[in-house]
């Protein structure tokens, strides 16, 4: 997993890659700009006029070179260069302006802009520092009220890599940033001005992040690989676990159908749902494949994980919850209302065994951890308590955090908003138990089960768009594993 570092140390990042490799610093900024192309050509329709604006320091850079290449790809280029002739250029900024200066309409900033149906935002990147001069305020404003799509080019031209944004900030409906996400583009506050986000790969020397030290991490598709057990032509329906799924009040009997299901479909051998005495004919009917009980206190021994939340209801629970953290010998995943009876009962958090997967949404984390003003002071508090309790706490929503019990958080990169949708969790919760039931680290089984449950959520999303839902995530389970070439 790459480590996602400040953003002061990032020119120190490419300087130690470009040690390790002898690369020149042109060659790195021509990688930026050819994946960002690439994404680009991707998305959008060489017939689009794009105005591409351009500062003086490296994101101008890249912008220049964006321009020859999008140039070279049939779009129809023009450019704005955000500084004066007596401002110093970047030497890489120099070289990329260099090289197109005869072949693209080229105008200083002075007010006007000509129209177009792409506006590129490669006027500041990273290298901002402290507050905005008026003379750029003024640009972002005029950038801003184009009637184009809008895409900034690593970071939106305003923001920092760390914190919330202020009023100065060019509105982006794509970020597409460079190796790594900075900080800011994961805070939901920063919605607004970065708009979807996706980071490209250019290259960066994996050996380069050694000598930099950070918490965060970003999980993609090449980390998660390796962490997946694989089973083989001998293997047999206990080695893909028997677990226990708890949950199912009356009225909600759909949540803990729906971890059910997601569990047989990310592979377990045996899955028993525990659910209301009231609801246990609907249960059966729901889902076949499953076993159920209905005793409140059920034998626990011979399970591999266990599962308790979604549906379950808070009225007199505390004690069966007390049951289950004491007497349960295998790995848990606790949800919904296991996780709001703990914030009612926060002496229950002493019971909870080391290495349990708790899994929060914002209201259920504040409910957990008391409210917080922002995103920042949550992703504090998650990793205080991982580390407290020794647990695993994965906070959902875009990007959700993953907070390890040595104090590493990790942001996830797959997902979509289509994955906003009644029971999204529930299916989670199931994917979680399922891995755990199959002999997977719990550290393990958090980063897998959180990466193929946005991707299960990407192909769904991909094919139902707006009206997707839970069980089209479930349905899709089955694929992530083929995607990513596991059998
Ligand atoms: N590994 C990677 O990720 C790679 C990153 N790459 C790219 O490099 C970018 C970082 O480039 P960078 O360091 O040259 O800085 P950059 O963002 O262009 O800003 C400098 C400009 O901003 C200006 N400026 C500063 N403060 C200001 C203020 N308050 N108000 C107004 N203006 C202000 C400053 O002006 P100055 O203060 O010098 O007069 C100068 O003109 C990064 O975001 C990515 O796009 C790729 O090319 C290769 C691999
Ligand atoms: N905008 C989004 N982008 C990516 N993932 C999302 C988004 N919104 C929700 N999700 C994911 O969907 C799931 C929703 O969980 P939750 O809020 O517990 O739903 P429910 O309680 O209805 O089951 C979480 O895993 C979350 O990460
Ligand atoms: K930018």
């Amino acid at each position: 997993m790459i480590k996602i570092l400040p953003g002061e140390k990032i020119s120190a990042l490419d300087k130690r890659h470009l040690e390790l490799t002898g690369q020149k610093g042109i060659e790195l900024m021509e990688q930026a700009a050819k994946a960002f192309s690439s994404w680009f050509c991707k998305n959008f329709d060489s017939k689009n006029s794009i105005i591409i604006w351009c500062g003086a320091g490296n994101n101008g850079g890249d912008g220049f070179a964006i321009a020859r290449i999008l140039k070279e790809k049939g779009f129809t280029v023009s450019l704005i260069e955000c500084f004066e002739p007596s401002d110093n250029l970047s030497t890489d900024c120099e070289i990329n302006r260099n090289r197109i200066l005869e072949s693209i309409r080229s105008s200083k900033w002075r007010g006007q802009i000509p129209e177009s149906s792409i506006a590129i935002d490669a006027f500041l990147g990273v290298g901002l520092k402290g507050t905005l001069r008026n003379e750029a305020r003024d640009k972002i404003k005029a950038f801003n009220s184009q009637e184009a799509i809008k895409v900034s080019v690593d970071i939106p031209s305003g923001l920092k890599a760390e914190g919330v944004a202020g009023s100065d900030v060019v509105l982006s409906d794509y970020t597409i940033s460079f190796a790594q996400p900075k900080l800011s583009l994961l805070l939901p506050e920063n919605e607004f001005c970065v708009g979807d986000l996706k980071v490209l790969d250019i290259g960066i020397d994996s050996r380069s992040y050694h000598d930099f030290q950070s918490d965060f991490y970003f999980l993609q598709k090449q980390d998660v690989k390796t962490r997946h057990k694989l089973f083989h032509r001998f293997s047999h329906k206990g080695d893909f676990g028997k677990i226990m799924l708890v949950g199912g009040g009356a009225g909600k009997v759909g949540a803990i159908l729906l971890s059910g299901e997601s569990a047989l479909r990310t592979g377990s051998g045996l899955v028993f749902l525990n659910v209301n005495s009231s609801e246990i004919l609907i249960t059966q009917i729901g889902l076949r494949e499953a076993m159920t009980s209905i005793e409140k206190f059920p034998r626990l021994d011979g399970f591999d994980a266990i599962g308790i939340g979604p549906g379950w209801g808070m009225g007199n629970r505390e004690e069966q919850l007390e049951y289950f953290l004491n007497m349960a010998k295998c790995p848990l995943v606790l949800d919904a209302d296991a996780l709001n009876l703990i914030g009612e009962n926060p002496a229950l958090w002493n019971l909870i065994p080391v290495k349990t997967i708790l899994t929060p949404h914002l209201k259920e984390f504040d409910r957990l951890a008391g409210e917080s003003s922002d995103q920042l002071e949550r992703w504090a508090k998650a990793k205080e308590l991982a580390v407290k309790f020794k647990a695993i706490i994965v906070l959902k929503g875009a990007n959700s955090l993953i907070s390890l019990p040595d104090g590493r958080q990790v942001f996830n990169s797959s997902g979509t908003q289509f994955m906003a949708t009644a029971g999204a969790g529930d299916v989670l919760t199931g994917m979680l138990t399922s891995l755990l039931g199959q002999g997977y680290s719990p550290e393990n089984a958090a980063l897998c089960g959180v990466f193929h449950h946005g991707l299960a959520g990407e192909l769904a999303g991909k094919r139902f768009g707006r009206g997707t839902i839970a069980r089209d995530i479930i349905k899709a389970i089955p694929m992530t594993f083929s995607e990513l070439g596991i059998s």
